[in-house]
């Protein structure tokens, strides 16, 4: 079959990591007959030297007319002076999301068991390990609210959540626990938040007609800590926008590096984005030294939920699987002493191994 991929490599080490998630595709491609023709275009801090603007109208519109969006990331030093903040390279970021409503960001947090050694938690507080989904509320909350400074100077971000919002994601959650372990554990902060009142009285609501799948509600600052104190008791994790952000990297050292977590962002049509969940880590962009494999596992969540090409993307994440066990790790994920491989050579294993 033939597919076409918008590809947004975006800034810092997006060029690089998405690179080596393209030979991945390609290498699926050879193996199990399929083509998948790439549209390059400009996003964030790129677009904005190139165009002026962050997310220019070519992009919306080439991102609308593919099959699918696989992006790098966006961001860096280099556009950190832009005021106001809606001009800067991560406004491109939402304003897509927001363009394709990929309301639903999917962000699959496990501990690879060649990893254990680079957990950073005692084995007892793993438990029975780390497999949850952060299931998180993308195009609303206060990413998306007005923003403004007023006469003396003060910030203001207006944080929003309407019912139908917090039903739609609910929804996702809900179902994608009942293929999972069962559970559904919604973060807020209703004690303080009337966002989040809004988010618990509709969770609450949607949660009773899944009688079969069991319902938690956890404070964000207590989620924080459980998710350090005891990871195990989570399988879908179902929060907003803003907590969603900050909890899936904190899943992510669990599993050794944020290099690890890939993530879908979904609508309600087979159109969805693929990207890691970190970001252009500027601190290390242009040595190939960062680890492609968040970007890679992203693609293979493209081949299975746009594409319905399961087989395919069980074989990106086999040769994953098969690559870590061998013991290759690139230099987040790596022991003291252990050899270092660079992104390049750490996606040239994984597409041998395809
Ligand atoms: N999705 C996106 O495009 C995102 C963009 N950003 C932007 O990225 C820029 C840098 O943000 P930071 O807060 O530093 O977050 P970051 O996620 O870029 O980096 C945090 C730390 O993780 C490391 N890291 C990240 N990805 C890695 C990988 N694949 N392999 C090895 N190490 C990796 C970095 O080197 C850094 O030490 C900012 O401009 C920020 O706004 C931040 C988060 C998401
Ligand atoms: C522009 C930011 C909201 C991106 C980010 O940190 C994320 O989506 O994880
Ligand atoms: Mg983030």
């Amino acid at each position: 079959m033939n597919f076409n991929i918008c590809v947004l490599k975006g800034d810092g080490i997006g060029p690089e990591i998405v690179d080596e998630a393209l030979k991945a595709l390609d290498k699926v491609g050879e193996k199990f007959g399929h083509t998948f023709n790439y549209d390059e275009r400009l996003i964030g801090g790129a677009a904005i030297d190139e165009f002026g603007v962050p997310l220019p109208q070519e992009t919306i519109d080439a991102c609308k007319a593919s099959d699918s969006v696989l992006l790098g990331a966006v961001g860096g030093p280099k556009w950190d002076h832009i005021e106001p903040s809606t001009n800067r390279p991560e406004r491109g970021l939402l304003g897509i999301r927001k363009e394709l409503n990929l309301f639903a960001n999917l962000r699959p947090a496990k501990l690879w068991a060649p990893l254990a050694d680079a957990c950073p938690l005692k084995p007892e507080r793993l438990g029975d390990g780390l497999d949850l989904v952060v299931c998180r509320e993308l195009v609303g909350d206060v990413y998306f609210g007005k923003k403004w400074r007023d006469e003396a100077g003060a910030g203001h971000d207006d944080m929003n959540y309407s019912t139908p919002e917090v039903e739609r994601i609910a929804r996702v959650a809900f179902d994608m626990a009942r293929k999972r372990r069962g559970k559904v554990t919604s973060i807020d902060k209703a004690n303080v938040l009337e966002t989040s009142r809004v988010w618990r009285e509709t969770v609450q609501r949607i949660a009773a007609e899944y009688p079969d799948v069991e319902t938690d509600y956890l404070y964000v600052d207590n989620g924080a800590m459980q998710l350090v104190l005891n990871p195990s008791q989570f399988d879908v994790i179902l929060t907003g926008n803003l907590f969603g952000d900050i909890l899936s990297d904190e899943a992510s050292c669990i599993t050794g590096s944020v290099g690890m977590l890939p993530s879908a962002s979904l609508s309600d049509t087979k159109l969805g984005m693929y990207e890691p969940i970190h970001g252009s880590a500027p601190d290390i962009a242009g040595q190939n030294i960062a680890n492609p494999i968040a970007t890679i596992l992203s693609a293979a969540m493209m081949l299975r939920y746009s594409f319905d090409l399961a087989e395919e993307a069980d074989a990106i994440e086999n040769a994953v699987a098969s690559v870590l066990e061998a013991g290759h790790r690139t230099g987040d994920i790596a022991k003291a002493g252990e050899k270092k491989l660079t992104c390049t050579e750490m996606g040239d294993l994984i597409c041998a191994a395809i």
